[in-house]
């Protein structure tokens, strides 16, 4: 089939066929995508002559260290969730304690004045269960999941400051984090809250912070990235392992994710004495997560905070079938020539497409803001803030940008190219926190996808067979249909 006929063999499949019952038995290969294609305007097809085999080449990766640290710099303030924590206590048959007040936890009170100094009023959902196990006596271990924002960090740190004793001048806790600057951050937030902690000192075990060998850290608690803390508890014995009565264990997930840091954390733990309380975070916990906390947890308390589904109930999805890039332009032009659009991300495939398209569009008098992975993760989190503030009405992204940005005001997502995994099939997952950009908090959004091959109409069929949902066909200039349809 020619490249132009797809598109014509597709709208007579339209017209003669319910989109959710296309015969996928007599298409194309499913798991390597069609064989003949040679790729698509979005030059990241190429299944035969790809060299590493891989569909996603040029795709702009996302980096879970980074994209956790995106989200603390822009994060304000606690993630909405309204789903039930689920407790699983290591003696069910002890009772359960949850509170609603941090008076109830009986903090110092200083301790207490500093965490109401930043704004907290009461504990987020996990907390509310997190806490009083994390200070419990005999202490306990706990792993506990819950999706990045929700407290996770202020309750730990809040644990180990409560935990330590001001006048014993050796480390007492051990929190462990996957990068150097996601250890600067969780420090931040332990200084903050133990601001009024003057005899709680604090030390980074970090790369760059050079130390004497052979003295003692005064310091009771000890942040740092797994390799640094080895040393500092191996080769210069700053540290004592046997006198660590909290380790804490930050983004497991990302953390084991990291080339290395699987084993330099399980070289830590062995070296920590059986009474130590540990405690490990985890914001996903796919198997490999859960084999890793089993390792270094023993006996755990389990608290999980299920993520709250992003649902595809609000937003109306559409398709539009383009035949080149310039084609997809216009369509785009078109498309927010006719609608009142309050703000809008346009994602697409490689660095490259995403900054044709903000020249592009920039040249067409739009404000436009561009994200992609080769900024540094502050040049992000300044992007997005100009963006939440309004300062620009479209931020075109590559993947870098699919998860955790919560901008209420966006009400249309583009999928510019469609999202694609290895081997080339739709990534729903990725499609679902693209699209689920729009339409928050109840309110009405829209998705638009642009459709440029036979392979991308059957990457949205895919979709729409995964999540039972209609994407409907739109003529971008058909003004009236358009008008109609997306109102
Ligand atoms: N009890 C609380 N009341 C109000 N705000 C809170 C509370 N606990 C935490 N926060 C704030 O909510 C945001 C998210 O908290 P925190 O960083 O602890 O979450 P997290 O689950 O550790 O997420 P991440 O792993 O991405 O950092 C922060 O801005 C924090 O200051």
């Amino acid at each position: 089939m020619s490249e132009d006929s797809w598109a014509l063999a597709v709208d007579v499949q339209e017209a003669t066929t319910p989109s959710l019952q296309f015969d996928f038995s007599k298409k194309v290969d499913r798991v390597r995508g069609p064989r003949n294609m040679r790729g698509d305007i979005n030059g990241n097809i190429v299944p035969e002559k790809s060299e590493n085999g891989g569909w996603r080449r040029d795709a702009d990766k996302v980096d879970l260290a980074e994209q956790s640290l995106l989200n603390k710099l822009i994060r304000r303030s606690l993630v909405r969730n309204r789903n039930q924590v689920e407790v699983l206590q290591r003696d069910p048959t002890s009772p359960l304690y949850s509170v609603k007040t941090f008076e109830e936890l009986r903090l110092k009170p200083e301790l207490l004045k500093g965490v109401y100094n930043m704004g907290f009023n009461r504990p987020s959902r996990i907390q509310e269960n997190a806490l009083p196990m994390m200070l419990a006596q005999p202490p306990q271990n706990l792993i506990a999941q819950s999706q990045s924002g929700t407290g996770k960090t202020a309750a730990f740190s809040l644990a180990m400051l409560s935990h330590v004793n001001p006048a014993n001048k050796w480390t007492q806790c051990l929190c462990i984090s996957p990068t150097y600057e996601l250890a600067l951050q969780i420090g931040q937030v332990i200084e903050q809250m133990g601001k009024f902690c003057p005899d709680v000192k604090l030390a980074y075990a970090i790369r760059g912070n050079r130390m004497e060998r052979g003295i003692k850290l005064q310091d009771q608690i000890v942040i740092g990235t797994p390799g640094t803390v080895l040393d500092w508890c191996t080769k210069y014995k700053l540290i004592d392992p046997k006198k660590i009565t909290m380790f804490v264990l930050d983004e497991a997930d990302v953390m084991i994710a990291t080339q290395g840091h699987r084993d330099q954390s399980i070289r830590i733990h062995r070296q920590l004495t059986k009474d130590c309380q540990m405690l490990l975070f985890s914001a996903t916990f796919e198997d490999s997560v859960w084999r890793f906390a089993e390792q270094v947890v023993p006996d755990p308390n389990i608290i999980r905070l299920k993520r709250e589904e992003e649902t595809l109930d609000t937003i109306k999805q559409f398709y539009v079938l383009c035949k080149e890039k310039e084609d997809k332009f216009t369509a785009l032009c078109n498309l927010y020539g006719s609608l009142t659009i309050a703000q809008a991300m346009i994602f697409c495939h490689t660095r490259k497409m995403a900054a044709w398209l903000t020249a592009h569009l920039t040249k067409e008098g739009h404000q436009v803001a561009l994200l992609s992975g080769e900024m540094t993760v502050e040049q992000r989190a300044a992007v997005i803030e100009r963006f939440r503030n309004g300062k620009e009405k479209v931020l075109v992204t590559t993947n870098v940008c699919s998860r955790g940005i919560d901008v209420e005001q966006v009400s249309l997502v583009v999928n510019f190219d469609l999202p694609v995994d290895m081997d080339g099939n739709a990534d729903n997952e990725t499609y679902l926190h693209r699209i689920g950009r729009t339409g928050r908090f109840g309110r009405r959004g829209f998705a638009v996808n642009m459709v440029d091959s036979k392979h991308s109409m059957d990457i949205i069929n895919q979709i729409e067979m995964h999540f039972n949902r209609r994407i409907t066909k739109l003529d971008t200039s058909n003004l009236e249909e358009m008008e109609s349809l997306m109102s």
